[in-house]
């Protein structure tokens, strides 16, 4: 990893990697009593959650039980009928620098790839400057070859590695993919998630996934919560070292475990 470095680093675990780096950047999110109503429609009910920095954790539920709504409050896009929500970083950075990725890539068809990357960066960064991290950051979700194309000149899951590397280019401190990979074929998208498994093993960035794939929830995650109209219903850890194989059957055991609780098997009331 060359460019996007953080300076300082504290061992996390340890896997084939070697020990995993958390960023100083890195925010532990820290949520109590979290509600959320649209009208009369109660989507979170008292929701608490700690994040540890440098966590990669799973979100997953049936359709509607409210996970983007509270990825959304997590980041600011939208604000709790009740409850609180703080951020803190080793580094004591007041407002960590916090990045969203969608399900689509929202890519402006009039830039290139590396000033498609580049606008992650915002403003006061000079041209030049901007091309020298976006490059970096292109090599690291390998499309340097792309850095002049345009958008509609690329697939889909080149796309969505852009729209990655433009979260990815401004150091976040935390990570939040809210369905990043859903509009992708099975084969791309286990490329994509091995790639975003390398990038987090590397950083050290907070990460905070929404996703209705269960099986890329424990691939990915440290630990996977199940929301159920609303509240957490389950939370469990997935103490497995990455890079994690398709096909693991201790994995697959974890993901029988987690679809029956989504789907509410074993519960008395
Ligand atoms: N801006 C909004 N205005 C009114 N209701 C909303 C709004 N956003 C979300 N909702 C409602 O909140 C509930 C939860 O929506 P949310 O998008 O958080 O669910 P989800 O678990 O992410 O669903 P999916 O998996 O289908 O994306 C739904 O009933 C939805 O209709």
């Amino acid at each position: 990893m060359n460019v996007v470095t953080h300076e300082r680093f504290r061992a996390a675990e340890v896997d084939d990697l070697g020990p995993r780096p958390v960023a100083a950047g890195a925010a532990a999110i820290r949520v109590r009593g979290l509600e959320k109503d649209f009208g009369d429609n109660k989507v979170l009910r008292g929701i608490d959650l700690d994040i540890p920095a440098g966590q990669f954790v799973a979100i997953i539920g049936k359709s509607g039980c409210g996970k983007s709504t509270l990825l959304r409050i997590l980041m600011g896009l939208d604000q709790p009928t009740d409850g609180t929500l703080s951020f803190e970083s080793a580094d004591r950075s007041a407002t960590p620098n916090a990045r969203i990725v969608f399900q689509e890539p929202r890519l402006l068809p009039w830039l290139t790839v590396a000033d498609n990357v580049a606008v992650g960066l915002g403003e006061g960064v000079s041209k030049p400057a901007g091309r020298a991290e976006a490059a970096a950051v292109l090599s690291e979700v390998q499309l340097s070859e792309k850095a002049g194309d345009w958008p509609a000149q690329l697939s889909g899951g080149q796309r969505q590695r852009v729209a990655l590397a433009r979260a990815l280019v401004s150091k976040p401190g935390v990570l939040a993919l809210d369905e990043p990979l859903g509009a992708l074929d099975a084969l791309t998208r286990i490329s994509m998630q091995e790639l975003l498994n390398r990038v987090w093993r590397e950083l050290g960035f907070t990460a905070v996934l929404v996703t209705h794939d269960v099986s890329e929830a424990v691939h990915l995650a440290d630990r996977v919560v199940v929301l159920d109209e609303g509240r957490i219903t389950l939370d469990i850890a997935v103490p497995h070292p990455h890079p994690r194989r398709h096909g693991n059957p201790a994995l697959a055991e974890l993901e029988g475990k987690l679809l029956a609780a989504i789907l509410g098997e074993g519960r008395t009331s």
